[in-house]
C-alpha cells in the first residue's frame, strides 16, 4: 500500500515541477541549473597594475578586477528601512580626494621637478615653490612665490612614482572611494563622483583607466553586478534592476554617448528639462537596461568610443567635453506574506570633466581654441556654483538655490542635484606634480569644494501593494486615454500654435514612460514571486523525498524518523542485494538479528497513520500553493491581452516563442494552465486517504 503512495506523490511533485520549468521566464534560475554562475567565475582575464615594484602595497592589490570575493555586503542587507532602521536624510559634505600623477615623458625630457607633496598620515598635500627654471612656470618664478601651500584633504593619493610604498593604485582609489559609494547606492542613496583638474592632470585616467588598469568606472560596474548575483542568491525576494546612459556637454551641447555616430551626418543635441521632482534631465536620452557586466561594459566602451577627443600639446588624447556616466540601480523587494512591494532607486553618477586650459600652453587654434574656451567657461561656472554653495551666509539669509549660478552653463544645470540637492557627492582633484600654478588653482577649488553641504535622503518608496500597483496602472491607463483626447483635440485647435502643442505631446511621452517604467516594475516583482516559489517548492520537493526514502526502508526507521541519504542509500543496497543478506537473518526480523531489534519497535499502524498525516499536511501546502497562484492568476487576467487561440499549432508556435526569449514574464494563460493543472493534480483520486483524512484537505 505504501509504495503506492509513494508513487502518486512522486507523480504530483514531478508534475508541479515540470509545470513550474515550463512557465519560467528565466530557467536558469531554476534550482541545478548552472546559468546563473557568478560574474568572477567566468571571466577569467587579469591585469597588472603601477609600474611593478611595489614593495609595500597591500596584498589584496594582485587581486585581479573579476576576481572574487565580494568586498562589501551592503548589497546582501534586506532593504532595511523595512524595519524602519535606516535614516531618511542625511546632510554630509563633498568628500575631497586629491591624487597626484607620476610624470610623463615630455616632463621627464624637459628636466621638470616635482613641486607635491603629501602626507598619507595626516592626508596633507603641499605645493612647493618652484627652484630650477622649467618653462611651465615662468608666471611662478616672475610673481617671485617662495612660500609652501598646503591643504588637507579625505585623502591625498601619492600616484607619482609606481617604486614608492605608499603608491596608490587604481585600486587603492576605488577601495577608499568607489566602494564606500557603491554602498550608498545600495542604501538607495543617490551618488556623484566627479574628476577635477587641469588638461593632462590623469582625469581620464582615474575614471576609465586603461585596459590593464581600469579605473573607478570599470570597477565600480564590476561590484554593482557581483554584489547583485550574491544578494540575490541570498535573499531571492529582492530583484535588482539596472539601467545605464552615458552623454558627454561639448561645446554646450548635449550629445547622446550611446547612440551610434553616422559619418557625413550633422551631430544630434539633446534638450535639457526641468521636472519638478527630478530636478534637471537629458530629455530623450538613451537608458538601456543592463543584465551583466559585460553587457554594462559594452556600453561603457562604446560611449567611450563615441566621446569627443583630440591630440593637443598638452595631453596625446585630451577630453574635449565633460561626459556624465550615470547608473539607475532599483531593487524591489516583494513580501510573500503580505503581496506588497518596496522599491529602492539609487543613481550613481561619474563624471569626468574636461581639464582647464591655458591657450598658450595648449597652444590651440581654430576648433581646439573654441573647444578649450568653452571648456574653460563651463569650469569657471562650476568654480563660482562651488563657491557659491560653499558660502556660510548663503544658508543663513534663507535663499538656497537664488543665488547659486546654475544656469549659467548646462554642466552646472545638469549637476544641479549632485552638487547642492539630493546627492552623497566626491571630488576628485587630479594634479600635475609639476605645474605651479594649475595645481595650486585646482587644490583651491578643491579646498572650497569640501565645504559644500549636501542633502542625501533614501529614495525609497514603501508597502505598495499588487493591488494599487494595478490601480496607478489603471489610472494612469485613464490618464493617458485622456490626455490622447486633448492632445488629439489641442492639435485642431492650436494647429497654428505648434509650441503649445508639442508641450502637451511632451507631458504625454513622460506619462507614458511612467507608465512603461510602472509595467517593468511589475515584471519584476513578478520574477520575485515565482524566484520565491520555486524556492518553497524545492524546499516541499526535498521534504517529500525524505518522506518517501523513509517509506522505503521503514524497517530502518524506528517511531517514524528519517535516516540520511547515505545511510537509506546503503538500506536499498542491502534491500535489493542477494540472498546472502537474507541467510544471515538480518532482514527476516528474527528475535536477535539487527532488523529483528528495530521490528520488535515498530508498529506497522503507527507508521502508517504518520506517514498519512504527513501525507495530508503536504496536500494541505499544496492546495496553499495552487491558491496562491490562483491568486496571481486572476491579476494576470485583470491586466494582459486576450490568449492566442487554442489549436495545436499556435501553441507550438507560442513554445517556440517562449523558447527563443527566456527573459519575459509568463502570460496569464501559462498561468492559468500551470493552475489548471494542479487543481487536477490535487483532484487525483487518492484511495490512501481515509475519509477523516479527506475531510480535512477539503
Ligand atoms: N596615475 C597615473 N599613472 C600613470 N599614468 C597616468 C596617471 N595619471 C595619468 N596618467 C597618464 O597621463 C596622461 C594624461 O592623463 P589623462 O588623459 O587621464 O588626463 P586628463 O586629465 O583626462 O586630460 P584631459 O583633461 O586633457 O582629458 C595619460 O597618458 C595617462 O595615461
Amino acid at each position: 500500500m505504501y509504495s503506492n503512495h509513494q508513487l502518486r506523490f512522486r507523480d504530483v511533485v514531478n508534475d508541479i515541477n515540470e509545470t513550474l520549468i515550463g512557465i519560467s521566464p528565466y530557467p536558469r534560475l531554476m534550482p541545478n541549473n548552472a546559468g546563473c554562475l557568478p560574474y568572477a567565475a567566468r571571466h577569467s582575464y587579469h591585469y597588472s597594475d603601477g609600474g611593478g615594484s611595489r614593495a609595500a602595497s597591500s596584498a589584496s592589490s594582485s587581486r585581479p578586477m573579476h576576481a572574487p570575493p565580494v568586498r562589501s555586503t551592503a548589497s546582501s542587507a534586506p532593504l532595511r528601512s523595512l524595519d524602519g532602521t535606516l535614516p531618511s536624510s542625511i546632510g554630509g559634505n563633498v568628500k575631497v580626494v586629491v591624487r597626484v600623477r607620476a610624470f610623463l615623458p615630455r616632463e621627464i625630457e624637459r628636466g621638470a621637478e616635482c613641486l607635491v607633496e603629501m602626507d598619507p598620515v595626516t592626508n596633507r598635500t603641499t605645493l612647493k615653490p618652484p627652484n630650477g627654471y622649467d618653462p611651465a612656470n615662468v608666471r611662478a618664478h616672475s610673481r617671485k612665490v617662495i612660500e609652501n601651500k598646503s591643504f588637507t584633504f579625505d585623502k591625498s593619493f601619492w600616484s607619482h612614482n609606481p617604486a614608492d610604498p605608499r603608491y596608490a593604485t587604481q585600486e587603492d582609489i576605488y577601495d577608499c572611494l568607489g566602494e564606500e559609494f557603491l554602498d550608498h547606492n545600495f542604501e538607495g542613496y543617490h551618488t556623484c563622483i566627479f574628476a577635477y583638474g587641469q588638461t593632462g592632470s590623469g582625469k581620464s585616467y582615474t575614471m576609465m583607466g586603461t585596459p590593464e588598469n581600469p579605473g573607478l568606472i570599470p570597477r565600480t560596474c564590476e561590484d554593482l553586478f557581483q554584489r547583485i548575483a550574491v544578494a540575490s542568491q541570498e535573499s531571492p525576494n529582492v530583484t535588482y534592476h539596472v539601467r545605464v546612459s552615458y552623454f558627454e556637454v561639448y561645446n554646450e551641447h548635449v550629445r547622446d554617448l550611446l547612440v551610434p555616430v553616422v559619418p557625413g551626418q550633422p551631430p544630434y543635441y539633446l534638450k535639457i528639462r526641468e521636472s519638478p521632482t527630478e530636478g534637471p534631465y537629458v530629455k530623450d536620452l538613451t537608458e538601456v537596461p543592463v543584465r551583466s557586466l559585460d553587457e554594462i561594459l559594452r556600453y561603457m566602451r562604446m560611449g567611450d568610443a563615441n566621446r569627443t577627443t583630440a591630440s593637443t600639446k598638452m595631453n596625446d588624447t585630451s577630453s574635449r567635453s565633460h561626459a556624465v556616466f550615470t547608473i539607475m540601480l532599483k531593487q524591489i523587494h516583494h513580501d510573500l506574506e503580505t503581496d506588497e512591494t518596496t522599491e529602492r532607486s539609487s543613481r550613481i553618477r561619474l563624471v569626468d570633466l574636461a581639464g582647464s586650459e591655458r591657450a598658450k600652453a595648449t597652444e590651440a587654434t581654430g576648433q581646439r581654441l573654441r573647444e578649450g574656451s568653452n571648456i574653460n567657461k563651463s569650469l569657471t561656472t562650476l568654480g563660482r556654483v562651488i563657491a557659491a554653495l560653499a558660502d556660510p551666509k548663503r544658508s543663513r539669509h534663507g535663499h538656497r538655490d537664488k543665488v547659486v549660478p546654475y544656469r549659467d552653463s548646462i554642466l552646472t544645470w545638469l549637476l544641479k542635484d549632485s552638487l547642492g540637492g539630493n546627492s552623497k557627492t566626491a571630488m576628485i582633484a587630479c594634479i600635475s606634480p609639476s605645474d605651479y600654478e594649475e595645481t595650486l588653482s585646482t587644490l583651491r577649488y578643491a579646498d572650497q569644494a569640501k565645504r559644500i553641504r549636501t542633502r542625501a535622503v533614501v529614495n525609497q518608496r514603501e508597502n505598495i501593494s499588487s493591488a494599487q500597483r494595478d490601480a496607478q496602472i489603471a489610472a494612469m491607463a485613464e490618464e493617458i486615454r485622456q490626455l490622447q483626447l486633448i492632445v488629439g483635440d489641442s492639435r485642431r485647435r492650436f494647429e497654428k500654435d505648434s509650441r503649445e502643442a508639442e508641450e502637451k505631446l511632451e507631458e504625454y511621452q513622460a506619462r507614458v514612460r511612467n507608465l512603461q517604467e510602472l509595467m517593468e516594475e511589475r515584471t519584476l516583482v513578478a520574477e520575485g514571486k515565482i524566484r520565491s516559489l520555486q524556492t518553497e517548492n524545492e524546499a516541499l520537493r526535498m521534504h517529500l523525498r525524505l518522506a518517501v526514502e523513509a517509506l522505503k526502508n521503514p524497517i530502518r526507521v524506528p517511531a517514524g524518523g528519517v535516516q540520511n541519504e547515505e545511510q537509506n542509500n546503503k538500506n536499498k543496497e542491502a534491500a535489493e542485494g542477494t540472498e546472502e543478506v537474507e541467510d544471515d537473518g538480518y532482514a527476516s526480523g528474527e528475535p536477535g538479528s539487527p532488523a529483528g531489534e528495530y521490528a520488535e519497535d515498530y508498529e506497522p499502524e503507527n507508521g502508517a497513520h504518520d506517514m498519512q498525516e504527513r501525507m495530508q499536511g503536504l496536500l494541505r501546502d499544496l492546495d496553499l500553493f495552487r491558491r496562491k497562484i490562483g491568486d496571481d492568476k486572476s491579476r494576470f487576467l485583470m491586466s494582459q491581452p486576450t490568449p492566442p487561440p487554442s489549436s495545436h499549432s499556435d501553441s507550438e508556435d507560442a513554445c517556440q516563442e517562449k523558447d527563443a526569449s527566456e527573459d519575459r514574464t509568463p502570460n496569464w494563460w501559462e498561468v492559468a494552465a500551470l493552475d489548471e493543472r494542479i487543481s487536477e493534480l490535487l483532484n487525483r483520486p487518492r484511495p490512501w486517504l481515509t475519509a477523516r483524512g479527506r475531510k480535512n484537505i477539503v
